[in-house]
């Protein structure tokens, strides 16, 4: 494999996503800066509980065989892999992708990545793609549980920590859209970034998302992690949300749920670090649609040749904001109680480059998109003294940006 990058200005790709081909695109994009590649160069697909070992395994002989020119040398110039992992061991695929054409974005720099292509058409990706058409009439059917059904796990969990099974665990829902026409991604992709543009607008082999929620990011020896856990929806009136917010800070069934998420990441990030920052107190991160409790974690990775982003995202999956505490028994849990197959959300979802640096989000407010059908998805942690009816409220806040992104 020969891979090649060249600076190009800024400007010729001002609009990143305006640039993707139907076929075969992927995205990693947040505030309009980041990736977005297509075509297929190599792929593979790995699955159970080495997963990530064996899409990892593979990544570094690719890299290992691969003749790279790289003028720009930054995160994401090189080559680069796209990813997108199951949530649980079984059932479900993960996938890594290597796409012929990538290009990046990051504030003044600019790069075009050609794999196995004759370097005399770099200059023609660069037009303008052809403007993606709209799904049509949407309609939409429960997953596997309407929201009764639903509503009595979220009881059942409660219960199962009420007997001291587990202190908290993550139940998620599904809904299945019908679209009129067949779904092209770029649609809610261009809708998800213009709508939520402070979270990370992602899409790898079908899985599409804007995720608020980094599992994990390794830069140059340094990893951070962006922890959410503890929820309130929005209202739309600023001073109310202003309450809100506050009272969200001051919640103690959010704060608890909050600082499980935050002490799995620590916990798991540790043994790879030689240093590490754990804030005491979360801030409170407003999204269009909901507000979070959040945490940045950040550590110095001790061996980065160790560890790369994809191992790192390994050892913090699943965190106790999609998985539960402890985290073992919240897992069975979710697949007693859930009846449901996550695939590919709760996973991470994310990009590695040859130095193995990448970005690792969880796929959140996110859906599977297969032709004209879309499963939608959205889970909230459950604590002692969570209530079904908020629950349930909340997933629906949850599922409103692909709601939103499809029609
Ligand atoms: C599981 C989801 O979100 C997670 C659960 C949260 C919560 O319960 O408060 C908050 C953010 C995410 O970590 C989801 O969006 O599907």
């Amino acid at each position: 494999m020969v891979a090649r990058t060249v600076a190009v200005e800024p400007g010729a790709v001002a609009d990143l996503l305006g640039l993707l081909p139907a076929e075969q695109p992927v995205t990693w994009l947040r505030r309009g800066e980041g990736l977005v590649g297509w075509g297929q160069a190599a792929v593979v697909r790995t699955t159970g509980a080495h997963r990530f070992a064996d899409a990892d395994s593979w990544w570094s002989q690719v890299v290992d065989r691969a003749v790279v020119r790289d003028e720009v040398g930054l995160p994401g110039t090189g080559l680069v892999a796209f990813g997108s992992f199951a949530f649980a061991d079984a059932p479900g695929d993960s996938v890594l992708v290597v796409p012929s054409v990538v290009v990046g974005r990051r504030g003044d720099r600019a790069w075009v990545t050609t794999v196995g292509h004759d370097l005399d058409h770099r200059a023609s990706v660069l037009h303008p793609a052809d403007e993606p058409g709209c799904p049509g009439e949407v309609t939409y059917a429960d997953g596997a549980l309407d929201g009764e059904s639903w509503m009595s796990a979220v009881a059942d969990a409660v219960a199962r920590i009420e007997a001291g099974d587990v202190d908290k665990v993550v139940l998620a829902r599904d809904l299945v859209a019908t679209t009129e026409h067949d779904v092209d991604v770029r649609w809610p992709l261009r809708r998800l970034a213009t709508s939520y543009p402070t979270t990370w607008t992602f899409h790898v082999d079908g899985m599409i998302g804007a995720t608020p929620e980094m599992l994990l990011r390794r830069e140059r020896g340094l990893v951070t992690s962006r922890v959410l856990a503890g929820t309130i929806r929005r209202t739309g009136d600023d001073r109310r949300d202003a309450e809100l917010a506050g009272a969200l800070a001051r919640s103690s069934k959010d704060l608890e749920e909050h600082e499980y998420a935050v002490r799995s990441v620590a916990d798991a990030l540790g043994p790879h670090c030689s240093s590490m920052n754990v804030p005491d107190a979360p801030f409170v991160l407003h999204l269009p649609n909901v507000m979070h409790l959040a945490s940045d974690v950040a550590g110095v990775v001790a061996d980065p040749a160790a560890a790369s982003s994809l191992r790192l995202a390994e050892s913090l999956h699943p965190s106790a904001a999609v998985g539960g505490t402890p985290t073992d028994a919240a897992v069975a849990v979710i697949s007693e109680v859930e009846r449901m197959d996550r695939g590919r959300y709760a996973g991470p979802v994310g990009w590695i480059d040859a130095a193995g640096d990448g970005e690792w989000g969880i796929a959140l407010r996110s859906a599977a998109v297969d032709g004209r059908t879309v499963r939608l998805f959205a889970g909230c942690g459950i604590v002692a003294g969570s209530d079904p009816a908020d629950e349930l409220a909340e997933s629906q806040a949850k599922l409103l940006p692909m709601r939103d992104a499809l029609g």
